[in-house]
C-alpha cells in the first residue's frame, strides 16, 4: 500500500530534505504540503524544487485534508504552531509524525490521551537521528551509576526553542531513574544570571547557539576522579531522514501516541 504523506513546513531546512526523502520513496506519495505563507500553487513554483514537483501547497490543514486525503502529516514547522497542527491532524483522522520541538509536558499528555481515545497513531520524535537516540539511551543507563549530570546541547543560531527537544527528552529519560538532587555547591551563586544553565530536576542544561552548527549534544556524567562524556553530532539534516521514513511507516500501525524514536526501533 502506498502511504499518502503531507508535509507541514516543506520549504524549511528540514522540510526540504523531507520532501526529497518522500519523493524518492517507492512506498510513499507526497500528496500535498502546508506552509503559512503564500509561496505558490505547487512546490515547483517555489523555485526550491525541480519543475517536476507539482505537489499542491495549502495554507489551511482542513482544506488540505479534504482535497488531498493524506494518511500522515509530517510536521517540521515551529514551536509556535506545532501543538495546533498535531491536534488538528488527529481531529481530521490524519496520523501525525512530528519532528518539531517545543511541546510542554501538558501538551504531550493531552495529545497522548486524545490519540489513545480515538485510536489514531501519532509519533513525536525530538530527534530522528539514530545516533542521537542511542546517545540518550546510553546516558539513561549510565545515570544509574553516575547521577551527577550536565547536558550541553549545541545548535545553529536560527533555532527558536531552548533547551532543545533532545536535551529535554534526555533529561526526562534520566530523571526516570535518577534520584532528584541538586548538583554543585549548596551555596553556589550566579554572578551573571543563567551562568549555571537551566535546572531540570537538579541537572543542568546549557544551550549553545552558533552559526555553522547543525545539532550536537554531549552528556557529561561526573564521578570521583572521573568523567564520562557521551556525545552525538548531526553534521547535516540527511542524518534525520531514515528516522523520518521509519516513523511514517511505523505510525500506520499505531493506535496511540509514541514520544521518542527509542520506542519504535528494535
Ligand atoms: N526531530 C528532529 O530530528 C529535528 C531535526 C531538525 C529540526 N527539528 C525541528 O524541526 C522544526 C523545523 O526546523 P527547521 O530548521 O526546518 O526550521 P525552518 O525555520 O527552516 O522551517 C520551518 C518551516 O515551517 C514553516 N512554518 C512555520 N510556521 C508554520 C505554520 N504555522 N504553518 C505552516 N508552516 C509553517 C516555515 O514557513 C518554514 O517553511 C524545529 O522545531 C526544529 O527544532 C527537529
Ligand atoms: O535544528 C533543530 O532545531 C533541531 N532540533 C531538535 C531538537 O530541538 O532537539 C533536534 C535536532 C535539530
Amino acid at each position: 500500500m502506498t502511504i499518502k504523506v503531507a508535509i507541514a513546513g516543506a520549504r524549511g531546512r528540514m522540510g526540504q530534505e523531507a520532501v526529497h526523502t518522500i519523493m524518492k520513496d517507492q512506498n510513499m506519495e507526497l500528496v500535498s504540503v502546508l506552509d503559512y505563507k503564500e509561496i505558490g500553487e505547487t512546490l515547483a513554483d517555489t523555485k526550491l524544487f525541480p519543475q517536476t514537483f507539482t505537489v499542491p501547497i495549502f495554507m489551511d490543514l482542513t482544506e488540505l485534508s479534504s482535497k488531498t486525503k493524506p494518511d500522515v502529516l509530517v510536521d517540521l514547522t515551529s514551536p509556535e504552531s506545532v501543538y495546533q497542527h498535531t491536534r488538528e491532524a488527529l481531529e481530521l483522522g490524519i496520523r501525525p509524525v512530528v519532528g518539531t520541538t517545543g511541546f510542554s509536558d501538558e501538551e504531550l499528555k493531552e495529545l497522548s490521551a486524545y490519540s489513545a481515545e480515538h485510536g489514531i497513531g501519532c509519533i513525536i520524535a525530538p530527534n530522528f537521528a539514530i545516533g542521537a537516540v542511542l546517545m540518550m539511551k546510553f546516558a539513561e543507563q549510565a545515570a544509574k551509576y553516575l547521577p551527577d549530570i550536565e547536558i550541553i546541547e549545541m545548535h545553529h543560531d536560527q533555532k527558536l526553542d531552548a533547551p532543545s527537544g533532545t536535551a529535554m527528552k534526555t533529561a526526562s529519560l534520566i530523571a526516570d531513574h535518577r534520584k532528584t538532587h541538586n548538583q554543585g555547591h549548596p551555596k553556589e551563586k550566579e554572578t551573571i544570571a543563567g551562568a549555571r544553565g537551566a535546572n531540570y530536576d537538579g541537572m543542568r542544561i546549557h544551550s549553545v547557539r552558533l552559526p555553522g552548527l547543525v545539532a550536537h549534544q554531549q552528556v557529561l556524567l561526573g564521578g570521583d576522579g572521573q568523567l564520562l562524556t557521551i556525545r552525538h553530532d548531526s553534521f547535516n539534516r540527511g542524518s534525520f531522514m531514515s528516522g523520518v521514513a521509519l516513523s511514517i511507516n511505523k505510525v500506520m500501525e499505531l493506535e496511540n501516541l509514541v514520544y521518542g524514536l527509542e520506542n519504535i526501533i528494535d
